[in-house]
């Protein structure tokens, strides 16, 4: 079975091409929940291909048929024991622990080994401090977990950091309305990924869930689920690539369906960042037109901290054009499918850029930046490690990227759309 991809762009570096991206796996990853939450009340359009929300859906729609069947007799369901494994999927993780916090039933929730080592510990204090009867099953603060219900809420009032993850405070939130006595929740130190935590209250907002934040504490009263249906916007962190593709051309011309310029996601920030490098975003025809136009680039500092998953394509573009610039807001790079720093750092020098730690910023020195005629990229079980660095094709001849199916977790289609546009795409 070939393992990688070998990528290439032969002739002039124009691109002129439609892409149509699968849903957010961001949105998609909250739908499925409140619409489990919501019992039926709640519906999904647009469900993403994104194999972390595919296997999200298959747990929910599982344990959802295993409640049919046994009905409402809570003493056999506490009995039966459920194995959630739920792959490489970080969010769905966070989420499905406090899911099941609330469900009748023993679960043991679990993971690929990356999993194992992303931490859960907060999440998990917050959930017993409140009533859950949670467990580690191998390390404190890490998957895998017993879960045990049912669940008897004993406060209303719970604290949690906020620098860590967002995932625990959106898993915290979406439970919230389902509770007895709803949830006060605190946010304790700064929140980063902001927009997801913004992302999760409009979702529930759109299905009838009121809440209040103030300052850094949110409240969400008991309250039921309206009929509703959720529709989950393609996903802008995919979309990310294609701008990265767009830089790195020498013309482009790319139109991506279905976005718009109101979106949930915090990741479509890239159209005001990549107008930094040349590229507009024009909104028209149900949908965004990349364009590249010259531009000198000016634009030295970047604070992704709202955005973490550009960081890697970020990276990547202003390595791949000389551009020195200094990163900030990268403190949970480290936590996530892989280590997101130590693995830009080590890939980067395979074309002579330094990606240099200090303090809490990262410079990029691109002093000794040099194009090989072929590089190999490890990947690092880390969808965006093959994504980002893909479109190093239209800069070196030959780009091998290993361990391919990483895309899968949130872009299955990326080599195929790749191919659309005119990149060579040889399985090795
Ligand atoms: O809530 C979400 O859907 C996500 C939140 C972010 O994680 P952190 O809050 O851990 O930064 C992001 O990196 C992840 O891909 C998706
Ligand atoms: C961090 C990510 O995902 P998760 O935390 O859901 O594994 C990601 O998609 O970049």
């Amino acid at each position: 079975m070939s393992k990688n991809v070998l990528l290439s762009f032969t002739g002039n570096k124009q691109i002129d091409t439609e892409i149509k991206l699968t849903g957010s796996k961001s949105e998609c990853n909250r739908a499925l929940v409140i619409s489990a939450l919501s019992k039926g009340s709640v519906s999904v359009e647009n469900l993403s291909v994104a194999a972390d929300t595919v296997t999200l859906n298959k747990v929910l729609n599982e344990l959802g048929e295993k409640s049919l069947e046994l009905g409402n007799v809570s003493n056999l369901k506490s009995q039966i024991s459920n194995l959630v494994d739920i792959g490489p999927a970080g969010t769905a993780m966070r989420f499905l622990t406090a899911f099941l916090a609330i469900q009748d039933g023993k679960f043991f929730l679990t993971g690929t080994e990356r999993m194992k080592q992303r931490p859960i510990g907060i999440l998990v204090e917050a959930l017993k401090s409140i009533g859950g009867n949670i467990s580690y099953e191998e390390n404190e603060g890490f998957p895998p977990l017993q879960i045990l219900g049912p669940f008897k809420q004993t406060s209303k009032n719970v604290k949690i950091k906020g620098d860590i993850s967002s995932q625990y405070i959106s898993a915290l939130l979406m439970i919230a309305p389902s509770l007895p006595l709803g949830l006060t929740l605190e946010i304790e130190g700064e929140l980063t990924s902001k927009p997801y935590v913004e992302m999760t209250l409009t979702m529930l907002a759109q299905v009838g869930i009121r809440n209040d934040w103030n300052e850094n504490t949110i409240t969400i009263e008991p309250q039921t689920f309206n009929s509703a249906k959720l529709y989950v916007e393609p996903d802008w962190s995919a979309a990310s690539y294609w701008y990265a593709i767009a830089a790195l051309a020498d013309e482009a011309s790319i139109f991506l369906p279905g976005l718009n310029g109101y979106s949930l996601q915090g990741d479509s920030k890239i159209t005001e960042i990549m107008a930094n490098f040349g590229i507009t975003s024009q909104f028209k025809n149900g949908g965004v037109y990349l364009k590249k136009e010259p531009k000198q680039i000016e634009r030295k500092i970047f604070d992704l901290k709202e955005c973490p998953d550009l960081a890697q394509t970020i990276v990547v573009i202003c390595a791949a054009l000389g551009h020195d610039a200094t990163f900030t807001g990268l403190e949970t790079l480290k936590i996530k499918e892989t280590n997101r720093v130590l693995a830009l750092q080590t890939e980067l020098a395979k074309i002579g850029v330094k990606f240099i730690e200090k303090n809490l910023s990262y410079k990029l020195d691109c002093s000794g930046l040099h194009f090989p005629e072929k590089i190999t990229i490890s990947t690092y079980e880390d969808h965006r490690m093959a994504m980002a660095f893909a479109p190093l094709a239209l800069k070196i001849n030959q780009v091998e990227i290993e361990e391919k199916q990483v895309v899968e977790k949130s872009y299955p289609y990326f080599w195929d759309d790749l191919e659309k546009a005119g990149f060579s795409v040889v399985s090795t």
